[in-house]
C-alpha cells in the first residue's frame, strides 16, 4: 500500500500530474476539488453545501470534506494505494486522514509538493479559466482569496509532514513530462 499526498498551491499542476502518476503507479486518484465539482454539477446535497464556500474562494468546512474523503476511500477497498490530490488542506484534515488510514492499517507514505511562484500560478489559473468553465478561475479576487486560504490554512502542512519525515518537494515549473520525471524520482525511492 502506497499512499501519496500530492501537495501544492492552486494551479500548481496537481491534477495534471495526477493523471500521469495514477497510471504509472496504479494508484486510485481522489481529487476533492473534482468530487466537489461533480456534486455541484449534479445538484446533490453535498454539492449544495459546498457551493457556498467554493463560490467565495474559501475552503469547504473540514467536517464535510473529511466525510466526503472517507466515502471516496471506502469505495475502493481493493486498491494498491491512493493518490490524494487537494486533500488534506488543513491540519485538522491531515489529523483526520492519519487517524482514518490507521483504522485500516495504512498510513500516508509521503507528501510530494509541486512548488511554484504565486504570480506565475495566478496567471495560469486565469488562462485555465478561459477554457475550463470553472467560475473560481475566472475572477482574480477569488483566485487571490484561494491563495490567502492556502497561506493561512494549508501551508502549515509543510511543517506537519516535515515533522513526520514525509515531506518532499519538486520544482513545478517546466514541461509537464519534466515535472512528472521529477516526481517519479521521489516516488520510485519510497
Ligand atoms: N480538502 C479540501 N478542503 C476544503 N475545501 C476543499 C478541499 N478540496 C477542495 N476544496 C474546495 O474546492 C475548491 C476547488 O478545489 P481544487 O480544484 O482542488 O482547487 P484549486 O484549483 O484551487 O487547487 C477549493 O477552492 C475549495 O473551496
Amino acid at each position: 500500500m502506497v499512499n501519496i499526498v500530492l501537495f501544492g498551491k492552486p494551479g500548481a499542476g496537481k491534477g495534471t500530474q495526477a493523471e500521469f502518476l495514477k497510471e504509472k503507479y496504479n494508484l486510485t486518484h481522489i481529487s476533492t476539488g473534482d468530487v466537489f465539482r461533480y456534486n455541484l454539477k449534479n445538484g446533490t446535497e453535498l454539492g449544495k453545501q459546498a457551493q457556498v464556500f467554493i463560490d467565495k474562494g474559501e475552503l469547504v468546512p473540514d467536517a464535510l470534506t473529511i466525510k466526503m474523503l472517507q466515502d471516496e476511500v471506502e469505495k475502493n477497498p481493493d486498491t494498491k494505494g491512493f493518490l490524494f490530490d487537494g486533500f488534506p488542506r488543513t491540519v485538522a484534515q491531515a489529523d483526520a486522514l492519519d487517524e482514518f488510514l490507521k483504522t485500516k492499517g495504512w498510513e500516508v507514505t509521503a507528501t510530494v509538493a509541486l512548488e511554484a511562484d504565486d504570480e506565475i500560478l495566478v496567471q495560469r489559473l486565469l488562462e485555465r479559466g478561459k477554457t475550463s468553465g470553472r467560475a473560481d478561475d475566472q475572477d482574480e479576487n477569488l483566485i487571490r482569496n484561494r491563495y490567502q486560504e492556502y497561506n493561512e490554512k494549508t501551508a502549515p502542512l509543510i511543517e506537519y509532514y516535515k515533522g513526520q519525515g514525509k515531506f518532499f518537494a519538486v520544482n513545478g515549473i517546466g514541461e509537464i513530462s519534466e515535472v512528472t520525471q521529477r516526481l517519479s524520482l521521489i516516488i520510485d525511492k519510497l
